[in-house]
């Protein structure tokens, strides 16, 4: 166990009680409440700065085990990103009172901002994280203007001010330039070594307002044994155990079982009080029956329900589909398992001739798409071929009319100070959605970052660009570009095909085709594996160990006509560029 960084003498921690032990809040006198948020452009230090917090108030020890508590899907530990917003609650006394203070910790990535738009509503202040060297990025201003449209108190904090090039002035002066607020007004601390983070919990307090009553669902989960586990944020009044309520959406109503706190980890209470955020299960068998953005109320007294969430929007479909026929039941319920409990995600049933019966699902971006995909791998440990993302089109056929190709077109440039600028672009979606963010990285040397929103549809000079193994379409990857990307992306994309298929006992043509017209081809040679090579008169149980190795490796591949091809192959060719 290592010493806590800081400890202030205004925190007194509650006596350490195992995480199922119930708090009996009589013990604990909570006289005020404060929900807030941290939000931040990624990497500026928020899951680092909720450590710091939690350690201070006592609801977590330090070890190098339990570092970035809140982030507790193993996607989020292994990428060192945050993923879904996570909760926990503080105990905090300042100038003689006690206070609890309900933190929400938020994703960062661009993909996730429906996560933070959740989180937000939940809340009534915010601290606003910018790195001290970085200074204000995309996500910093979309994730303001998410909190200052809401009415939440922002407080901004500098983070990182121990790094030898953090320059608190400077991003100062950019808070007040670009978010009107004053400078003053920012707090400078080190997440990382824990300076002046005592001040943050002391200014939550005296700037954050207290709140009114009724309940709010902003997450839903399933439990195997409990039923739907609901995330709500108790606007006003108090819910406890045996209490009837209902819902504003459906109108349902059920008998709370069980509430209480997340510290992170669920702890029961008796009740849940005005300004509490906390988990509540109360035997609804559906997670459709807690709706994000529904409005919970005691059965007896029916409250105006609250305002509810801008629903996520999908911008990314991809085609999902069992490795096997076979496997179709049980991904089709790790599927719906996994939506419970990611409720931005659509699911359409759909089916191809080479990959079987299977779903359309739409996603909020890529990234969104490939932790989708390997927490279907992770936790329910399902085998899945997922095709080549696109992105929705409307089509006018027969068209008449030639229409002019757009481009990205400027909308509006502010300086941000004199090294950064902000620039506003309309960008065709299909330009950006695979691997602008990468190669806007690795131009600006990292510097660049970047944020969007849906801006419509408009025309484009757009054509069906087939791939075809063998001279077999490969639905899954047919395209649409446009006409002046067709041939070099046509001709990436054989490539990379070529480069994803290992040889067969066959030769292989990879083509690209515009119609009937071929407009790229590259050819993968002939070649048989002789897994038994290298066992040459030996014994019978290895040769069997080495057939076994290779009909395994053969189930990682989806078979189109005779070809068998990998799985990754359907997300390997649609990378345009090297990373
Ligand atoms: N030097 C220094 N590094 C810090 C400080 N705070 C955070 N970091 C580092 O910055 C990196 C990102 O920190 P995180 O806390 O994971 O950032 P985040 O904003 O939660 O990231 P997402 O959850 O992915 O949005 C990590 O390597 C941290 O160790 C700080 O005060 N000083």
């Amino acid at each position: 166990m290592k010493h806590l960084p800081v400890f202030s003498s205004s925190v007194q921690p509650i006596s350490t009680q195992s995480d199922k032990d119930a708090i009996d809040l009589s013990k604990f006198p909570v006289e005020r409440i404060r929900n807030f948020s941290i939000i931040a452009h990624i990497d500026h230090g928020k899951s680092t700065l909720a450590d710091r917090l939690l350690e201070i108030t006592g609801a977590i020890v330090t070890t190098e085990k339990n570092k970035q508590v809140l982030d507790k899907l193993q996607v989020e530990r292994e990428r060192g990103i945050t993923v879904k917003a996570q909760t926990a609650s503080l105990f905090y006394t300042h100038k003689g009172h006690r206070y609890l203070l309900n933190l929400i910790d938020t994703p960062g990535h661009v993909d996730f901002s429906y996560e933070v738009s959740r989180s937000i509503s939940a809340c009534q202040g915010v601290l606003l994280i910018v790195d001290a060297n970085q200074g204000i990025q995309a996500q910093t201003v979309a994730n303001f203007y998410l909190a200052f449209e809401a009415g939440l108190t922002i407080i901004p904090v500098i983070n990182k001010i121990d790094l030898k090039n953090a320059d608190p002035e400077r991003v100062e002066a950019q808070i007040e330039k670009v978010f009107d607020i004053p400078r003053e007004e920012c707090i400078r601390i080190s997440a990382k070594l824990g300076t002046n983070v005592d001040r943050v919990l002391q200014e939550v307090v005296e700037r954050v307002p207290d709140d009114v009553f009724k309940a709010l669902v902003f997450d839903s989960g399933f439990d195997h044994y409990r039923g739907v586990v609901a995330n709500v944020a108790v606007f006003g009044g108090r819910v406890r155990k045996g209490d009837r309520i209902a819902s504003a959406f459906l109108g349902k109503s059920y008998e709370v079982q069980e509430l209480g706190l997340l510290r992170p980890h669920e702890q029961p209470t008796d009740g849940l009080y005005a300004g509490q955020v906390g988990y509540m299960v109360a035997g609804m068998k559906d997670v459709k029956e807690a709706q994000i953005g529904d409005t919970l109320y005691h059965q007896q007294h029916p409250v105006d329900a609250l305002p509810g969430f801008k629903p996520a929007k999908a911008m990314v479909f991809a085609g999902m589909y069992p490795m096997d026929q076979s496997e179709y039941t049980g991904l089709r319920s790790a599927i719906d398992k996994l939506t419970l409990n990611d409720s931005s995600v659509t699911v359409q049933k759909d089916s191809s001739m080479a990959l079987g019966a299977g779903w359309r699902l739409g996603f909020l971006g890529l990234l969104h798409m490939e932790v989708f995909n390997q927490r279907l791998e992770q936790e329910y440990n399902a085998n899945v071929v997922v095709t080549a993302p696109t992105v929705p089109y409307k089509a006018r056929l027969s068209s008449a009319r030639l229409i002019k190709n757009r481009r990205a077109t400027q909308e509006n440039m502010l300086y941000i100070d004199e090294h950064r600028v902000m620039m506003k672009y309309i960008f065709p979606l299909n330009e950006i959605v695979v691997d602008f963010y990468d190669l806007l990285k690795s131009l600006s040397s990292g510097y660049a970052s970047f944020d969007y929103e849906n801006a419509g549809y408009q025309a484009a000079d757009l054509i069906k660009m087939d791939i075809l193994l063998n001279g077999k379409s490969v639905e899954e990857l047919t395209m649409i570009v446009h006409r002046q990307r067709a041939y070099s992306m046509g001709k990436a994309m054989c490539e990379r095909l070529k480069g994803s298929i290992p040889r067969q006992m066959f030769e292989i043509a990879v083509q690209a085709a515009i119609g009937s017209k071929v407009i790229a081809r590259e050819t993968i040679k002939p070649f048989r594996k002789n897994v038994l090579a290298k066992c040459y008169g030996g014994d019978i149980t290895r040769k069997l160990k080495l057939l076994k190795r290779q009909a395994e490796g053969k189930k990682k591949m989806r078979r189109i006509g005779n070809i068998d091809v990998p799985k990754d192959a359907f997300i390997n060719v649609l990378k345009r560029t090297d990373k």
